[in-house]
């Protein structure tokens, strides 16, 4: 395969532990990395090929999930945190020297409002939700990925059992229509 979707999807994917009960992530910095604790398992943990999410350096996926905002606490080292674009849905905190995304938390109404977009792969414990499916496969052409190989990737996420999406799976994208149909009186 020439291309990268994510160290932790290339060689299949690992199941994750039921009793999990979460853990620690850390930047990348080998000096006063940024500390994050989860007090319990993510949800909803997927590949996410838009332009947005953080991805580790040579892949073309994201892997992100989310939390509920009271079970994240920064622990260490909060001071290097800065928004990366405070106009986005998702006020996403990276660490300014190594450029890794900690958290992303949503402020503004939204029916996501509460939960907290993370990234599992930095974290050394086990036993994280894996992967469940590959969201936004399509935008990775828009960030310069040939769009005759497109195919590739979708076979690629097939072969290791995850169905592929161009915005999110049907079952978010119901849940986001249920929102925005109650918010508008229709439901
Ligand atoms: N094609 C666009 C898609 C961006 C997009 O809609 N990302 C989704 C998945 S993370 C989203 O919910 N974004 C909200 C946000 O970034 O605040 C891109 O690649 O930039
Ligand atoms: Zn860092
Ligand atoms: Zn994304």
């Amino acid at each position: 395969m020439a291309f990268s979707l994510h160290p932790s999807l290339d060689n299949g994917i690992t199941k994750g532990s039921a009793s999990f009960s979460g853990g620690k992530l850390r930047c990348h910095c080998s000096s006063s990395p940024v500390e994050v604790a989860l007090a319990g398992n993510v949800a909803h943990n997927h590949a996410c090929g838009c332009s947005k999410c953080w991805k580790p350096k040579g892949a073309l996926f994201s892997i992100v999930a989310v939390i509920p905002k009271d079970q994240l606490k920064v622990t260490a080292n909060e001071s290097k945190l800065q928004i990366v674009d405070k106009t986005a849905a998702i006020q996403r905190y990276a660490c300014k020297d190594c450029g890794v995304h900690l958290y992303g938390r949503i402020e503004n109404e939204h029916p996501f409002k509460g939960l907290d977009f993370v990234h599992v792969e930095l974290s050394s414990e086990k036993g994280w939700q894996e992967p469940q499916f590959a969201a936004f496969v399509s935008s990775i052409i828009e960030q310069g990925f040939n769009p005759e190989k497109i195919d590739e990737v979708r076979s690629k996420f097939k072969s290791i059992g995850l169905e592929t999406y161009d915005s999110l799976s049907p079952p978010l994208m119901d849940a986001i229509a249920t929102w925005t149909g109650k918010r508008a009186g229709k439901l």
